[in-house]
């Protein structure tokens, strides 16, 4: 590991890094069709059965996978935007398993700004320092177990500001089914200030790459707005994955 001082601080962290990708725009949620890069880390703690990216998220992929450190991973970020300061996505894998503090203070430092998406399932203190927080609790389809404690936490490091800094929280939750909408709701209930974003779930196998089902996504998107309108729940935003519509489950995009 090698270590580097800058601002008399030392950026040794070492960051599980899948893939560094963009400017893209993001696909999803909140801030979809902003220009933004993504690191995607290596690892998680779940295993959804629907998981798109199981590629940065099984450990035999874990060879394919670099460490980096932050400054590292930061080099690459400027380099991908030609130094000028622009939305750094987080995203994995779960990225909050990752030591990402460092990163998000260095790129701070020069005017790049933080989100990051993540299932919840493990808050970290380092939360209030981002800009933007997705938390994407997983529905039962996904076969996954929400430790609601472990959400509950996530929001309250998040919104325990030491930095002065605003936060934008909200939920994105992936919705197949009618018992995963159902799920939805039920978080809405226990999170009733934060905006939440139903997104249709792709079914696609990730292994048969291009080749994705936009039929049966669609055929989801139609039915999630019919559910969502005659429940006359007003305050959700139904979204497709942007960027599975355009270029299918290709890595890197
Ligand atoms: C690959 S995950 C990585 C970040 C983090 N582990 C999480 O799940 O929030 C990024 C986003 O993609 C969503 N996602 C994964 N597989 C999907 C699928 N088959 N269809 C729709 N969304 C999916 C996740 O729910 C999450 O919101
Ligand atoms: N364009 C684009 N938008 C995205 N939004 C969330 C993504 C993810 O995999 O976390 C993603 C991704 O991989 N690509
Ligand atoms: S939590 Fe995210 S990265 Fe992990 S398995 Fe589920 S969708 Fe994939
Ligand atoms: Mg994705």
């Amino acid at each position: 590991m090698t270590q580097t001082i800058e601002n008399n601080r030392v950026r040794t962290k070492t960051i599980q890094v899948s893939e560094i990708f963009g400017p893209t725009i993001q696909g999803e949620g909140a801030l979809i069709g902003k220009p933004t890069v993504f690191v995607r880390t290596g690892g998680c703690d779940y295993r959804c059965a629907w998981c798109d990216s199981l590629y940065a998220v099984l450990p035999e992929h874990k060879a394919e996978w670099a460490s980096m450190d932050t400054r590292q991973v930061f080099a690459e970020i400027q380099r991908l935007s030609n130094n000028t300061p622009i939305l750094v996505t987080l995203s994995g894998g779960n990225p909050a398993i990752q030591p990402l503090e460092e990163l998000i203070d260095l790129g701070h430092q020069h005017g790049y700004t933080f989100a990051i998406e993540t299932q919840g399932s493990v808050a970290q203190p380092w939360f209030s320092s981002l800009d933007y927080l997705t938390l994407s609790p997983k529905p039962p389809s996904s076969k996954q177990v929400t430790r609601w404690e472990r959400l509950d936490r996530s929001i309250l490091y998040a919104t325990t500001n030491k930095y002065d800094r605003e936060i934008q929280i909200c939920l994105k939750i992936v919705i197949f089914n009618e018992e995963d909408y159902a799920y939805a709701r039920s978080v809405a209930e226990r999170y009733p200030a934060l905006p939440m974003y139903l997104q249709a779930g792709n079914h696609t196998p990730p292994q048969q790459a291009q080749e994705i089902d936009i039929s049966g996504i669609l055929d989801r998107m139609d039915w999630l707005i019919q559910r969502t309108i005659a429940d006359r729940w007003y305050e959700a935003t139904v979204l497709p994955q942007l960027h599975t519509l355009l270029w299918g489950n290709k890595r890197g995009v």
